[in-house]
């Protein structure tokens, strides 16, 4: 059986509130998945390379193991777009689509955001998470842009959104993990500020100063705010980072100046 889920942009990452609002990209995770009599077996493969890292993958089994009551094993196959360490929730869509190629195999009947949820309740266990981020799961799950509370697994409201953006991915990974006990308190007043510009539809603003807020606290180079910033466009920070994302009617031109910053690749909002 098979599932899919997508890559993520943050406008405003749920780190310093435990509330959260991300927009799904089109860039793609798919999961392969039969299940066997025992054991966990099978590959990892993120843009053409192999990832020997299957924390992710035993706890989604491990979690169904006990949903089910059963003993079963898997073969699986996972194939991502999506890099991991960047801040476009890896984790989140690697845990999406191999959830509901699982609860598929085992001809589960669940509502799309059960599986959400025990995709996010994985991540928890496998540790990749802070908050769980029911945030960038349910983007990556269901598309547009998602507002949730993490803190509660719900989804406070949701609505599509069309266009285009640059994302930027420079060379340098930081997990999520590494955040760990870092006292994002501080960053709460102004992140509030965002979050409800984000609610009252101004997802544009709330974006670039989320990125802004977070981009220094955890010290990134801000130059690709700037660059893109002076060219016009309406840029944030994805996630922990470092991956930086820019709303522009001219993509083309911000993705030719980003170039000296890593790699750049331009993507529907989906
Ligand atoms: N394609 C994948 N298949 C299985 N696990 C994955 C995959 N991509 C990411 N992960 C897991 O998620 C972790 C990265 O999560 P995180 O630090 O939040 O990065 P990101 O910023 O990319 O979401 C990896 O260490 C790995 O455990
Ligand atoms: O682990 C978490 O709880 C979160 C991780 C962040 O994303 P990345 O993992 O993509 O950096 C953030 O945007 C989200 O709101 C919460």
């Amino acid at each position: 059986m098979k599932g899919s889920a997508s890559a993520a942009v943050t406008v405003v990452n749920a780190f310093a509130t435990g509330k959260g609002v991300a927009i799904g990209i089109d860039m793609w995770t798919s999961a392969r998945v039969k299940v066997t009599s025992g054991g966990i077996e099978g590959k990892i493969l993120v843009r053409g390379k192999e990832v020997k890292d299957y924390r992710l993958v035993r706890a989604v089994v491990g979690l169904l193991r006990e949903l089910t009551g059963g003993d079963f094993g898997i073969r699986f196959e996972i194939t991502s777009e999506i890099p991991v360490g960047k801040g476009l929730k890896s984790s989140s869509a690697a845990a999406n689509a191999l959830t509901e190629a699982l609860v598929k195999a085992l001809k589960l009947d669940l509502e799309p955001l059960q599986v959400v949820r025990l995709g996010v309740e994985a991540a928890k266990r496998a540790g990749v998470t802070l908050t769980g981020a029911f945030d960038d799961a349910c983007a990556s799950y269901f598309g547009g842009l998602c507002i949730t509370d993490n803190t509660k697994n719900e989804l406070l409201g949701r609505r599509e959104v069309e266009g285009e953006t640059v994302v930027l991915m420079p060379g340098e990974s930081l997990m999520t993990e590494s955040l760990r006990g870092l006292d994002f308190s501080v960053l709460r007043p102004y992140v509030e500020e965002a979050f409800r510009l984000a609610l009252a539809g101004e997802w544009r603003k709330a974006a670039v100063i989320n990125g802004l807020i977070y981009g220094t606290f955890l010290g990134h180079d801000t130059k690709p705010f700037r660059v893109a910033m002076s060219m016009g466009a309406v840029p944030g920070l994805s996630g922990k980072g470092p991956a930086v994302f820019a709303i522009t009617d001219e993509p083309e031109r911000l993705a030719e100046a980003w170039e000296p910053f890593g790699e750049v690749e331009i993507r529907k909002l989906r």
